[in-house]
Formats: C-alpha cells, structure tokens, sequence
C-alpha cells in the first residue's frame, strides 16, 4: 500500500493569509475561562484529579502509584509523561486505569470530569475511554459503559446545579494494538440512545496502521454512525491517509503531522500536497492537542506549532486537551499557551470553537442550536463586557 501524499509538482503557490488584524487586545485568562468552550479530544482516563487517582488506589487496594501525595503525584505524571515519546507518555495510563476497575470508581471519575469541564467554561464536550481497560475487576464491557454514562449524567446535573450547562457525549475507543475493535464499534453502536456518541481508535500509532481496524470502521459506516482516529501525532501521513482514505474517518485526532505535506516558501507563499489540499477543502476536523504534542515530540514549541498556519490557512481546525492529567492542562490553559504565542482575540477563539461544535457528532440541528443559543452569545457577552469595562476606565 503507497499512500498518495507526495507535492503535486505543478500544484499552484498561494500566499500565506496575513494573521487577521490584531486590532482587539488579547483575552485575560479569566476571559478565556468564561468563554464557552468545546472540547472534542478529552481522554476519561488521562483527565483524574490527582487526588482521586490516590483515594481510589486506597479503596481498591492499589499500592503501585509512585505516591501517595496528590501534589507530588501531578507532578510525576507531567514529568513522566513529558518524556518525547508517544510510547513512554502512554505507560503513564497504567496507573490511571488500575484505578478505574469498578463501576462506582467509573462513575465518580467520569462525574468529577464533567465538573471540572464545566468549571473550565466547557459547554460541549466528547470524551472518550476504552472500555476493555476496565475489565480487570470483571465488569463487563456493558456495565463500563452504563457506569461511565451514569457518572457524565450526574456530573451535568451537579455543574447544572451550580449554574454551568454543560453537555458530554461518549466515544468509545479501541487500542489499536488488541483485537477487539469490532466488539467496540459494536458495544458503540448498541448505546447510540444512550450516551455513546461515536467511536475511536487510540494507543501507540508505530506499527499499528489504521487499516488493521477496517472491519470496525466498515461497520460503523453500515450503521450510519460516526468515529474518529488517532492519526498523524506520532507517526506521519502514511497514517493520515489511511485513516481517511481506507478507513473513512470523520475526524482526525490529532492530524497535526498534515504539516509535512504543506511547503512553505522562504517568499511566504504556501503549496498544499494532495493530502492536505483533500483535508482542507473536505472541511476534515483536526482534533489539536497542543501541550500533549509538545510532550510527546510532535511539535517542539507553542510558537512553533503547526496550529498557528494551519489556522491562518483556514483548515478545520480544534483546539483540545488529550489529556489533562498527564499534561496538567485544561483548554482554557491550551487557549492562553495559544494566546500567548500567536496574538490569538476573542474572535480567534470563537472561530476555534464554532470549528469544534461544526464538526461534533451530535445531530446538525442541536449543533446549530449551541452554536446560536450558547457560543455566539457567550462570546458577545464576553466583548461587550470588555467594551464597557475598557470604557469605564478611559480618562473623563
Ligand atoms: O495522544 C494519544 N495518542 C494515542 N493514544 C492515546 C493518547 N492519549 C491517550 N491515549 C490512549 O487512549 C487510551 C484510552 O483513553 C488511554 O488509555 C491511552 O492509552
Ligand atoms: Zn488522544
């Protein structure tokens, strides 16, 4: 199999879109954190707080957390997982999953993760987890997903309680490595009234191409149901392209290695390769996970991340979290690295997060719902606040 990603020799230069014009000043954190946000790349299991992943590891008698200290344990998990590699910042899950292997460790997880969204200004989000990493204890992959679902519920009626709306919907994962990505795509497609949302495939992307999954994907699209891949983070477009190409991914997560098909010219202008011209023009999301590609070795700075000209070429670009505990982020910390390296305004941040409601995978019609009624509102809000606040303090 050759994949079709090469320049197209004679494809036409275009210049690079100038950054918009700066004329509004860059959001304050606190902006950012009100701002409503959706987040479509958020793993249950890479997002505890660390002094859950402790409580837990005492009631299940779990003794091989490298501490018992919830702040010395954050710290461990950001320096672990900060190691330059895809396969090493994954072994740092073992610890998380070992933890997660009842139905009320499920649930209390998948609750506290809805709140802590929701405190972030998280409006939408997909979450997602592999269910066969909690059959150690002997659920079944049933009652994992019964036991998460009843956590998201009840974390949205806390956060509603406390006067954030926010709405979550499951992805299932497979591990690209096993075999049981048709069992999952099945368990996925049996809970698409009840929660489940989509479908996924994640874990180290070396060696184990997409395309080992096709039964999985060609029977999610039988179904008229959605998924995404791990595509492009560690492993470059060879990968991309058969996710979209063989497999028939709706998204991609991560996919910020299309970078490698785009040149630019010292002159500034930009000439897309076939892949990523099909990425643009077939308006395919890219889930971007700044923090974990920096962690990872995708990219080597926030200033230097594809992000930045992937956004100015308009691709349909997300930003989102993977992983908060491993990367001890949240996505108003992605927005403000972002802010910070690009001059990124409000608006940058609304277009961001317009892309992401787009490209979920709940019906159009309530998309557009939380587009009108939720994000531009909010969004609104939160100028004309600052309109009236800058205001107040000019000189009389
Ligand atoms: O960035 C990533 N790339 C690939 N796999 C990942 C990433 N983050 C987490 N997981 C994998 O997905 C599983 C289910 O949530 C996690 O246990 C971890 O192994
Ligand atoms: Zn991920």
């Amino acid at each position: 199999m050759t994949s079709q990603t090469h320049q197209t020799p004679d494809a036409p230069r275009t210049p690079v879109p100038a950054p918009a014009s700066r004329s509004a000043a860059p959001p304050t954190e606190e902006q950012i954190r009100r701002a409503p946000k959706v987040l479509l790349h958020d793993h249950l299991d890479g997002g505890l707080r660390p002094a859950t992943v402790v409580e837990l590891a005492r009631e299940q008698g779990y003794s091989e957390l490298p501490t018992e200290d919830p702040d010395a344990l954050r710290a461990w998990f950001l320096a672990a997982a900060d190691s330059g590699s895809l396969e090493r910042y994954l072994e740092t899950f073992a610890h998380t999953t070992a933890v997660m292997r009842s139905a009320e460790a499920l649930r209390r997880v998948a609750a506290e993760c809805v709140e802590d969204l929701a405190e972030d200004g998280v409006v939408y989000a997909e979450v997602r987890y592999a269910p066969e990493q909690h059959l150690a204890a002997g659920l079944t992959l049933t009652e994992v997903v019964e036991a998460v679902n009843a956590g998201f519920r009840e974390g949205e009626r806390r956060a509603a309680a406390s006067g954030r709306r926010i709405r979550v919907g499951a992805l299932l994962t497979a591990m690209r490595h096993a075999a049981r990505s048709l069992e999952i795509a099945e368990l996925a497609n049996a809970h698409r009234e009840s929660g489940v949302v989509g479908f996924d495939i994640a874990g180290a992307e070396a060696g184990f191409p997409p395309t080992r999954h096709l039964d999985a994907f060609e029977f999610l699209k039988r179904e008229n149901n959605h998924f995404t891949i791990h595509a492009g983070e560690a492993f470059g477009l060879p990968s991309i392209w058969q996710a979209l190409q063989w497999c028939g991914a709706d998204r991609l997560g991560h996919g910020v290695r299309i970078i490698d098909d785009i040149e630019v010219a010292e002159d500034g202008s930009v000439r897309l390769g076939r892949l990523a011209a099909y990425v643009r023009d077939k308006r395919v999301p890219l889930e971007l996970c700044p923090t974990s590609n920096l962690q990872t070795g995708a990219a080597r700075s926030y200033a230097e991340h594809p992000i930045g000209l992937l956004r100015r070429l308009r691709f349909r670009a997300t930003v989102n979290t993977d992983n908060r505990l491993m990367s001890d982020t949240s996505l108003s910390r992605e927005f403000t690295h972002l802010v910070q390296a690009f001059g990124y305004t409000l608006d940058d941040l609304q277009w961001f997060t317009v892309n992401a409601m787009k490209s979920a995978f709940i019906p159009f019609d309530e998309r557009l719902a939380m587009i009108n009624d939720v994000i531009k509102p909010g969004y609104a809000a939160l100028r004309s606040a600052w309109l009236f606040h800058n205001e107040r303090e000019l000189p009389s």
